[in-house]
């Protein structure tokens, strides 16, 4: 009997894996997690740009491929479809996700048609094994042929919101519901294109001058929160100011919506705020160091592990607690508070731009008990807040289901006054949604956040 040959296809499969691509591994490593595990890429592609010290180039490069092949999965799918004999659905998920990452390569980044294939064949091998490699390396070279994408997209003679949908990597439910919320058809396209970009990082500065963050960071102040600063580029992990807790990493939008509570105009003295949905705590970090002297700040969260984010966030700041607690069955008394922050639990429909994975993961269904929540946390927050009090209540998400329509519900009670919401940002343009507010990433280079303000009448 002769020998194991000492050539790749005996290799143990580690061994096999080691003398890959590191960047492109690492971008397969994460979409397999998303596919089999349900992992969320903006969690699992730091830990492991981290354990495997990649070069920057490479980092950037394993980053650009796992972000960019999880956005643009609907339309690799649409190109694939037409090119494998069976239903993507039968294939080996992992030969799905191979597939995928190569044919980004080919359709969006324009890599050489023999460097996209071949990595991809040599990952296939080493991942899967032989028999799957001659089927990526057929359908691999089929994508190649066809084009970029817009080539593509012309091939699948899409039209409408079909095409829409394919050319802006988002699902059509999501197309609809853009379109529900903007009002404005000719608006939609660039709205659902500046939504498939990976989001500028933002600071904010909060407890110490934003000028100095900014100065250390080499970042730029953000338009519209006097706390914000836009980072260009580079880890923000390596800042001392976030390692020790004086910044952090916060969406512009998501600072408006904590200063909208803080914002809002009130009747009588104030000394009690509350935050109802707290974890991890980037709003409840800016509601402390924003609160006027004497104020004390409760932050609640219905999951203890969250809870401990928050506290964690808190951390140093006099004067506050945090409780894991439903905010559906609260140990607080009725009438409690002056202020109240409500930063519901959504879809993320306005976040998709930093979890790329989300658009597909979510469907329509989702909806429907989200809905029925917010509903019962937004009654539950009124009735925390006393006769006079105000709240704010926030989505990361435009999805009229679950914002204006959950609004509208409480503001036809007697007892709750509407306060309109842009008068309250006048350094902030276009983000009126009737009373309420809404930002836009192309309009605002944030997230999609929805604000509105409720006062307890009596
Ligand atoms: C949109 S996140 C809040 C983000 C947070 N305000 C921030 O700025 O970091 C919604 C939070 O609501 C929490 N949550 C969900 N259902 C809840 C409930 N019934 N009561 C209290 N918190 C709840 C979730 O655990 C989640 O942490």
């Amino acid at each position: 009997m002769s020998p194991p040959r000492s050539g790749g296809r005996r290799r143990h499969p580690a061994t096999r894996r080691r003398a890959l691509d590191g960047a492109r591994l690492t971008a397969y490593d994460v979409l397999d997690a998303v596919t089999s595990r349900q992992a969320f890429a903006n969690l699992l592609l730091p830990q492991l740009l981290r354990e495997r010290q990649l070069e920057p180039r490479d980092a950037g490069f394993a980053t650009q491929l796992a972000y960019g092949t999880l956005r643009a999965q609907g339309t690799l799918d649409a190109i694939l479809t037409g090119l494998v004999s069976r239903p993507l659905a039968e294939l080996d998920p992992r030969v799905l996700d191979l597939l995928r990452l190569g044919a980004y390569q080919l359709v969006d980044l324009r890599v050489p048609s023999h460097a996209a294939v071949d990595t991809t064949v040599d990952l296939t091998r080493a991942i899967v094994g032989t028999g799957a490699s001659g089927l990526v390396n057929a359908v691999l070279r089929k994508v190649a042929a066809g084009g970029d994408r817009a080539a593509w997209l012309a091939a699948l003679a899409a039209e409408g919101d079909e095409r829409l949908a394919l050319a802006t990597d988002h699902p059509g439910w999501i197309v609809d519901a853009w379109r529900d919320a903007l009002g404005d058809e000719a608006e939609l396209e660039p709205a659902l294109l500046a939504d498939d970009v990976a989001p500028e990082v933002h600071l904010v500065a909060r407890r110490m001058d934003r000028a100095a963050l900014a100065e250390e960071s080499g970042g730029q102040p953000g338009p519209w929160s006097p706390y914000a600063v836009r980072l260009g580029g580079g880890d923000p992990g390596r800042l001392a100011s976030v390692r020790s807790g004086r910044a952090a990493v916060q969406d512009e939008g998501s600072q408006l919506a904590a200063l909208l509570l803080t914002r809002a105009p009130l009747d009588g003295p104030e000394s009690a705020w509350l935050d109802m949905c707290a974890g991890p705590g980037g709003k409840a970090g800016l509601l402390a160091v924003t609160r006027p002297g004497g104020v004390r700040l409760t932050a609640a969260d219905r999951a203890p592990h969250r809870a401990e984010l928050v506290r964690q966030a808190l951390a140093g700041e006099d004067d506050v607690e945090v409780v894991a607690a439903d905010g559906r069955e609260p140990p607080w008394q009725p009438g409690t508070f002056d202020r109240v922050l409500l930063d519901a639990p959504c879809t993320g429909l306005g976040a998709l731009r930093r979890r790329p994975e989300v658009r597909w993961r979510r469907t329509p269904e989702d909806l429907a008990p989200l809905v029925e929540l917010q509903l019962e946390l937004l009654a539950s927050a009124l009735a925390a807040v006393r006769p006079g009090g105000v709240v704010a209540f926030v989505t990361c998400s435009p999805h009229t289901e679950e914002t204006v329509a959950v609004v509208d519900v409480a503001a036809a009670r007697d007892d709750v006054e509407v306060l309109p919401v842009a008068p309250l940002f006048p350094e902030v343009p276009d983000m009126a949604r009737g009373d309420y507010g809404q930002l836009w990433p192309h309009r605002h280079g944030t997230d999609a956040m929805f604000m509105a303000l409720l006062r307890r009448t009596r």
